[in-house]
């Protein structure tokens, strides 16, 4: 596995964003008729490169905002860039994976894998052989002609991550990936995408619930607060050391005393969500 330099050694912040949200709102009509606020407000830059990681109680916003990066909804004030450019339509150079699996249950492994390069147009040799290269990568050697249903969760994840990594995606937006598999399944597969995402180097956000896994990961934990209308509350820097083991990292000094920080700032969040949800559900603001 390549250890590429973190960045060349340049400093994220000085960097154009990969990612740019100013003072973003994001309002939904619901089916009844009544305005819905998800995000208020909110700011946030990822830099190319950058591991960004954002946590925050259920209905905070979380999701909303990888769907409004992606292009897959607009805001409905402030604005979306992606590397200087407003987000318009669907955003090109953009990755995805989320909770559920997005492998087609027909196709094989290779087949799966192969598809993005086709879809961009490359000729059905070419696509192959980047595909073999890429399953052979996340570790899927020897299983290019299995079925989805032939594979184990781990393994379609691994499918998964190679669906994505090989159209060498600029952003890579991540809902909770990894939440649908066992702990140690999730904790290989966590340092698996760190090593894949050291090659290519894509801008990542990370959606997760999982406050370990965020800082084990992140070179940046955001915190949101509570919605309706969940903004950003508070950034945190993860200056522990890379290469990271996941499994290893978390006790390490620095991670208990960043976990510690960041979770008194999540805590109330998660409290104010719970008193909410305990009150009232899907109410209009
Ligand atoms: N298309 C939509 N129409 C109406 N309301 C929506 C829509 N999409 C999201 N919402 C609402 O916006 C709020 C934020 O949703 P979002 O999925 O972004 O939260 P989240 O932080 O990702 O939640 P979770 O942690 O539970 O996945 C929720 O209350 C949700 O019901």
């Amino acid at each position: 596995m390549s250890t590429a330099p973190h960045l060349f050694s340049t400093p994220l912040a000085t960097l154009r964003p990969a990612i740019d949200l100013k003072n973003v709102t994001k309002r939904f009509t619901t089916p009844d008729g009544s305005t819905y606020t998800a995000i208020r407000d909110m700011t946030l830059q990822v830099a190319p490169g950058e591991f960004c990681a954002i946590v925050g109680p259920t209905g905070c916003g979380k999701s909303t905002s990888l769907t409004l990066i992606s292009g897959l909804e607009r805001p409905s004030a402030g604005s979306v860039s992606v590397h200087g450019e407003p987000v318009k339509g669907i955003t090109p150079g953009v990755g995805f994976m989320f909770q559920t699996d997005a492998v087609l249950p027909w196709k094989s492994v290779l087949d799966n894998v192969a598809m993005g390069p086709k879809f961009r147009g490359i000729d059905k040799a070419n696509a192959i052989a980047s595909a073999k290269d890429w399953i052979r990568r996340v570790g899927l050697a020897g299983f290019e002609d299995r079925f989805p249903h032939q594979l184990s969760g781990g393994m379609r994840k691994r499918v998964a991550l190679a669906q994505s990594l090989i159209n060498e995606p600029e952003i890579l937006l991540m809902d909770e990936p990894f939440s649908a598999l066992d702990v140690q399944t999730r904790a290989i597969m966590s340092n698996e995408l760190l090593g894949l995402w050291d090659v290519t180097k894509p801008a990542v956000v990370f959606v997760t619930h999982d406050l370990e896994e965020a800082i084990a990961l992140a070179d940046k934990v955001v915190v949101m607060t509570a919605g309706p209308g969940g903004t950003v509350k508070e950034t945190f820097a993860i200056d522990l050391p890379r290469p990271r083991v996941v499994q290893e990292i978390r006790f390490d000094k620095r991670f208990v005393d960043l976990y510690q920080q960041i979770w008194e700032s999540l805590r109330s969040e998660v409290d104010t969500a719970y008193s909410q949800s305990t009150q009232t559900t899907g109410k209009a603001s």
